[in-house]
């Protein structure tokens, strides 16, 4: 494991540039196994999720190549084979193999997928999808053991019980090249959705309605690509450094964005008074004064993610009075408010409710990142606060962030990154 280590207290300022979606980037790069040609991403972010989707890939015969952001891979040569399940173990996006490997082999067996510690997953609506294409699945100690019989996958109507990004897109990959028509309704929106179905459409999928609560995949024998897929901006990644600029900046240019992904963040940030402009694909955040506190309230696309109710919370602090949080996505996502407590932040659980009130002063303190999103929270405060902060378990947040640390030092913050000897690799 790594630890962050930042001297925290100065101003930033500069330009930097948003890298692509990790959370398309997740479900494209299992979905390039559905190919019967290379294909091609543009833009793919340098995060550890990508270092780990291509160790799986390569324990099935699957090569790639990583270079100048450009990530190339040739399924033409895939074989079955029993994935690594310490890379496995390594995200939750793993479980996007499952419909992969069912649409190519009408087989897949995936150890559980690991992930953040943000409460409970369920994957039943995972299940649900593909029992309903006519799988078979059996979960049985760690792993999850799906197969059809000769006659293969078959369209079908799935209603979703729960709004779920990751179920959604692990039907589409299980129906793209099902028999017959497929129908998701309350389909989730997100616009990494959006990403991914063209994606496959540019390859002869027929995915209608990507971005809507109802989606329909008619099924296509085989894929091809023919161009490389440039991924869409990564929006958590905007979020977080929206708010890092409000919180700490003395003007800051982010590039590569779309801003109309960004609406229900940036709202609030407007609502706080920070003064953004916005451009055609860039945000510019100039130094933020006088700021009012908000309720921000988590839902599915196109409301307020849960994955920026964390990396928000350092603006928060900032605010003239009391901030209120509900995460109605993830409840259970609080790992941040000990450790902020510990820098000597103002926040507090309370029933369902995180509560932040005017911090004036953070010190840097040891904190600990237990997920990606709590670390980036971690990150903007350790930068904020006077004195020395050291972040372990960083690795949670080199999982999702791009090439974060060269971003900070862009924008002149003493930053790096260390082996941590105090927690062992697992
Ligand atoms: C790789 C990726 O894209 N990860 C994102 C994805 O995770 P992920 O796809 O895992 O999240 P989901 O959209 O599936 O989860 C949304 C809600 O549905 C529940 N649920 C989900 C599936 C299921 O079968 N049963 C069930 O009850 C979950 O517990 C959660 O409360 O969306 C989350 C919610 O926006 C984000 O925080 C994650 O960053
Ligand atoms: C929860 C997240 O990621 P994952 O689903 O990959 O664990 C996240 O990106 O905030």
């Amino acid at each position: 494991m790594k630890k962050m280590i930042i001297h925290g207290g100065k101003r930033l300022s500069g330009e930097l540039t948003i890298g692509g979606a990790k959370n398309s980037t997740v479900a494209l790069i299992p979905a390039a196994i559905l190919a019967d040609t290379p294909v091609q991403f543009d833009t793919v972010p340098h995060i550890l999720d990508v270092h780990n989707l291509r160790l799986i890939l390569e324990s099935m015969n699957v090569h790639s190549t990583f270079e100048n952001d450009v990530l190339t891979i040739d399924p033409t040569n895939i074989e079955e084979s029993e994935l690594p399940s310490h890379a496995i173990k390594s995200l939750r996006a793993s479980y996007y193999f499952m419909g992969a490997l069912l649409g190519r082999f009408n087989r897949a067996t995936v150890t559980f997928p690991g992930g953040d510690n943000i409460g409970p997953r369920p994957i039943d609506q995972h299940i649900k999808g593909f029992k309903a294409l006519g799988a078979n699945v059996v979960e049985e100690n760690d792993s999850v053991f799906i197969s059809t019989g000769t006659e293969g996958l078959h369209g079908a109507r799935i209603f979703l019980d729960v709004v779920s990004v990751g179920a959604t897109i692990n039907i589409i990959l299980a129906a793209v090249k099902a028999h017959g028509t497929t129908t998701i309704e309350n389909a989730a929106k997100e616009p990494e959705i959006i990403d991914l179905a063209t994606f496959l459409n540019n390859m002869g999928a027929k995915i209608r309605g990507a971005g809507t609560d109802v989606i329909r995949i008619e099924g296509v024998p085989a894929l091809h690509s023919r161009a490389t897929h440039t991924i869409i901006p990564d929006r958590i990644e905007t979020g977080t450094y929206l708010s890092l600029a409000a919180s700490i900046g003395d003007g800051i240019l982010l590039k590569n964005v779309i801003p109309e992904h960004m609406e229900s963040f940036t709202a609030k940030l407007v609502e706080m008074g920070v003064d953004l402009q916005i451009n055609e694909d860039s945000i510019y955040v100039p130094r933020s004064n006088d700021l009012d506190p908000i309720r921000v309230k988590t839902m599915t696309y196109p409301g307020f993610a849960t994955d920026l109710q964390q990396p928000i919370t350092p603006l928060l602090l900032r605010a003239n009075g009391s901030s209120v949080v509900i995460d109605t996505i993830y409840p259970q996502r609080t790992q941040h408010v000990e450790q902020l407590r510990k820098m000597g932040a103002d926040i507090r659980v309370q029933d369902n409710l995180i509560v932040v009130g005017h911090s004036s002063h953070l010190q840097g303190a040891h904190v600990e990142a237990g997920e990606i999103r709590s670390g980036a929270a971690l990150m903007i405060a350790g930068l904020a606060a006077s004195g020395v902060t050291e972040i372990s378990r960083a690795d949670n947040i080199l999982r999702g962030y791009d090439r974060v640390i060269d971003k900070l030092h862009t924008l002149g913050a003493d930053v790096e990154i260390a082996a941590d000897e105090e927690v062992p690799e697992n």
